[in-house]
């Protein structure tokens, strides 16, 4: 997928309060991922994505981000192929974003920042037998990222953002039903997979992280309903919901792999 790709620059995030380097953590995320340092690997097949918009519930603010919640009771929205040994079945999505364009991705490319990042987080349907048991054990889950850069409005979004006023408080929640989240996923499928952790508490090692390797746009509008969000309540003071991210980990003793299809 020889496609250019353009993006902004810019320094890597700031530290946010509750910062912790786990104890004894060795493999934490997100990382900057160095491209020249990436291993492409021939054995790594496409990933295979296919997801049921009837199997959207709804959108709640975690007083972290919005998270879109699905229905992981059928097999219908799964996610197998690329560095998976399993299928793993779509559980929620939710964003990362910065108070500035400058800021807002969790990963960085060769430290290129992107102004926010998806995330499709899945869990390990074959091993286990719910998504909590999933969070605690290693390849329990499966997390695609998706940089976002501002350019042209994404129509797709669009009845993603419409619906964001209705969940502006911490412990809001709203119906969202209809939604299908492969109109996020780039048109070229290729990626970096490494071994790495929830990027927030309680910052478990048992994620397989796929990184798309292109963005996808969004509009300035859309960013700004994102940043539109609270942190806090309803009837405590007014927090927007920005700067979202963690800051960068040390890589160690792990190597990032690269597809190119
Ligand atoms: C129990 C649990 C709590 C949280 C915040 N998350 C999201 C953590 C996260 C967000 N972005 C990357 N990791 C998951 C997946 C599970
Ligand atoms: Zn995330």
């Amino acid at each position: 997928c020889n496609l250019l790709a353009c993006s902004q620059t810019a320094k890597p995030a700031n530290q946010q309060s509750w910062q912790t380097q786990i104890q004894g953590g060795s493999r934490q995320s997100p990382i900057d991922i160095r491209s020249s340092e990436s291993v492409h690997d021939p054995q790594l097949t496409p990933l295979s994505i296919s997801y049921d918009p009837s199997d959207c519930l709804q959108i709640w603010n975690n007083g972290y981000s919005f998270l879109v919640e699905f229905d992981d009771s059928k097999d219908n929205s799964v996610v197998s192929g690329g560095p998976l040994e399993n299928h793993y079945k779509l559980k929620q999505f939710h964003f990362h974003w910065g108070a500035e364009n400058n800021r807002g991705s969790e990963h960085t490319i060769n430290s290129l920042v992107y102004p926010a990042e998806l995330h499709l987080v899945h869990w390990n349907a074959e091993k286990f037998r719910t998504f909590d048991e999933a969070i605690f054990s290693e390849n329990g889950l499966a997390v695609i990222g998706v940089f976002l850069k501002l350019g042209r409005k994404h129509d797709g979004l669009q009845k993603l953002v419409n619906a964001l006023p209705a969940v502006k408080y911490k412990d809001s929640t709203v119906e969202f039903s209809n939604f299908n989240p492969s109109c996020m996923i780039p048109s070229c499928l290729d990626y970096w997979t490494y071994p790495g952790s929830l990027t927030t508490p309680p910052q478990t090692e048992s994620v397989t992280w796929v990184i798309m390797k292109k963005p996808i746009e969004f509009g300035d509008d859309q960013l700004s309903a994102f940043r539109s969000l609270l942190f806090t309540p309803f009837g405590e003071k007014l927090e927007n919901m920005v700067d979202n991210f963690r800051q960068q980990q040390p890589l160690m003793n792990r190597v990032v792999r690269a597809t190119i299809l």
